[in-house]
């Protein structure tokens, strides 16, 4: 048998300050996801305080404000939250594209981790249930995917 060593992250969120970007556009399910984020991180021991959820118009918007939030190194991680759905025009495929690159762009660039809660989907319905219902909440996934990369960073 090999012991090999093993890096993992549990997921505690106690001592993080932790920045929520959530976009307005499509704002009932973005509300869900934020509620998600908030509950999920809360629960794993994130004092309230060290949480502030910043606005954006849209999707579109997010990087920039990421890369902001980043550059004040007042935040651990960022959690971002927001909803892209497919209309009739290529429009959607644009916004999604850039909002994904740009977000992961900045989490290389300033080695700041961001939990991805974008939802990118072809209708409101698919919408609807990645937002805390059938299909789960993409809010509470991308939270839990911070903490455990956080922990995972420290350890490297
Ligand atoms: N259609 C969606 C948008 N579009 C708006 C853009 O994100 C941006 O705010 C605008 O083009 C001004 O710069 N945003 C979403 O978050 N979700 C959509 O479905
Ligand atoms: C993702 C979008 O920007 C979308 O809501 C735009 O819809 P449309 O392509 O019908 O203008």
């Amino acid at each position: 048998m090999y012991h090999i060593k093993t890096v993992e992250g549990l997921m505690e969120a106690k001592g993080y300050k932790i920045a929520i970007i959530a976009s307005r556009f499509n704002d009932f399910m973005v509300n869900s996801l934020i509620g998600g984020a908030v509950d999920y991180l809360v629960r794993h021991g994130a004092d309230k305080d060290d949480l502030t959820i910043v606005r954006v118009p849209g999707a579109f918007e997010m990087p920039i404000v990421a890369k902001k939030l980043a550059e004040s190194k007042k935040y651990d991680g960022i959690v971002a939250v927001g909803a892209v759905i497919r209309g009739a025009t290529p429009h959607f495929d644009f916004v999604a594209a850039e909002t994904t690159k740009g977000l992961a762009h900045v989490s290389l660039e300033y080695g700041i981790p961001v939990g991805f809660g974008l939802l990118t989907t072809d209708n409101m319905e698919q919408a609807i249930e990645r937002s805390g219902s059938k299909a789960g909440n993409k809010g509470v996934e991308a939270a839990s995917a911070l903490l455990e990369t956080l922990q995972v960073l420290k350890q490297l």
